[in-house]
């Protein structure tokens, strides 16, 4: 990639879209095009193609997408697999029609078997049956994989599909229903030490409510008290967190380095190298986080565990020697990393 080559960034200002336009820009990128999900909506196919047929971008890097925890995953299963094929076929097969020199698609580690051998090695992909509160998602992102690697295979174009572990940074979203974990516990554990020290000032600026029995009342139904907070599940299964930045350094890397025109055929019917996991190799369990995110906090208060909540998949780890061999690794420790969201979260929310 050239340092004026026109990339266009899909859903830019998101958690991961908004690391990666960051990244290209520090690295000189200056030709970088973004449109925002009302200006551009991606599950409409004529909008993309004659977004595509003007703007003519060389490069693409596909982060928008629906996404969300566990629990938004599970309730909202028919939103999650027809908003996330619509986008992704609208814009791999757009970017094929308009000669895209290089594609980057985001998957997640989700793809992965529910009791998938640990560490997650790439191979492992559709080797056993999936978690069911992830299921319509995950099988969006593997139709996502499967496009791309045939395209590559058909057309020969150089499509990449690239499997983050569970992200987290500056834009995530930290609502209580439809975050995922790292945001949520944030946030949780953060009001219950407001409540905790009477600052009702700061807990109606954040929750929006207009008097403290509103807000008091609407976090009780997300289990958050001056004295606890509600952990979702056992609290015993294990994930593995990558900072953003990170994340979107790994995406920049691979765009410069890797090519995927040798996807290949082995035996008339395996395909290897479609694609590639970015993740640290190091996993925490739900209740080492909790408490590792009110020791940063500062809340004296109890966890209380809702086993009634779901676990999903209990250990999600990948092996990430594909990505280290090729030169790449994380930078941002879990901890450093949870103290710069609760700094940014009290800044920016
Ligand atoms: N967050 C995580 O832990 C992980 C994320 N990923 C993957 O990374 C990618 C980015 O996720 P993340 O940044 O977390 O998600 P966010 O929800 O933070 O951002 C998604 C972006 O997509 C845009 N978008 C959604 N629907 C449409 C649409 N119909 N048309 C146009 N734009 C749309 C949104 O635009 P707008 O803001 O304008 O609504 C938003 O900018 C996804 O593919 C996800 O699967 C993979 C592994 C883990
Ligand atoms: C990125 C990834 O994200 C999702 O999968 P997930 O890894 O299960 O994500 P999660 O962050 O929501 O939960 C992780 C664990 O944490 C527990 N947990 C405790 N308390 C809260 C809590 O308050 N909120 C949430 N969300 N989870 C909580 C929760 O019960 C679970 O055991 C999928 O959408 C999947 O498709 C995907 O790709």
């Amino acid at each position: 990639m050239t340092k004026n080559a026109k990339i266009y960034v899909a859903g830019h200002r998101g958690l991961v879209g908004s690391a990666i336009i960051e990244n290209l820009e520090v690295k000189g990128y200056s030709n970088i095009i973004t449109r925002t999900h009302k200006q551009l909506d991606l599950t409409n196919q004529v909008e993309v193609q004659n977004f595509f047929n003007v703007e003519k971008p060389e490069y693409v890097i596909l982060a928008a997408a629906k996404v969300g925890g566990i629990v938004a995953n599970n309730v909202y299963r028919a939103d999650f697999i027809y908003e996330n094929l619509m986008i992704q076929n609208n814009v791999i097969h757009q970017s094929y029609v308009n000669g895209v020199k290089k594609l980057l698609f985001l998957g997640s580690t989700c793809i992965y078997p529910k009791t998938c051998p640990q560490p997650m090695k790439e191979d492992y992909l559709l080797t056993d049956t999936l978690e069911y509160t992830n299921e319509p998602y995950a099988i969006a992102k593997i139709a996502g994989i499967k496009m791309c690697e045939s395209y590559n295979l058909q057309y020969g174009t150089n499509f990449i599909s690239v499997m983050p572990t569970n992200l987290y940074g500056p834009n995530d979203n930290f609502d209580l229903e439809k975050s995922h974990v790292l945001p949520a516990l944030i946030r949780k554990i953060y009001l219950a030490k407001l409540l905790n020290e009477e600052n009702l000032k700061a807990v109606l600026e954040d929750t929006g409510f207009k008097t403290i029995e509103e807000a008091k009342e609407y976090l009780a139904s997300f289990g958050v008290s001056k004295n606890s907070v509600e952990i979702w599940g056992t609290g015993k299964p294990r994930r593995e967190f990558l900072w953003s930045k990170d994340m979107a350094d790994a995406c920049v890397f691979l765009m410069e380095n890797r090519d995927f025109k040798d996807t290949h055929v082995l035996n008339q019917k395996e395909v290897r190298n479609t694609h590639i996991n970015i993740g640290t190799g190091k996993d925490i369990s739900i209740v080492e986080l909790a408490e590792t995110i009110k020791e940063i906090i500062g809340f004296k208060g109890d966890l209380e565990f809702n086993a009634d909540k779901p676990d999903g998949t209990m250990k999600k780890l990948t092996d990430v020697s594909k990505l280290n061999d090729l030169g790449w690794k994380y930078n941002t420790s879990l901890e450093d990393g949870i103290k710069k969201l609760f700094k940014w979260y009290i800044a920016n929310k």
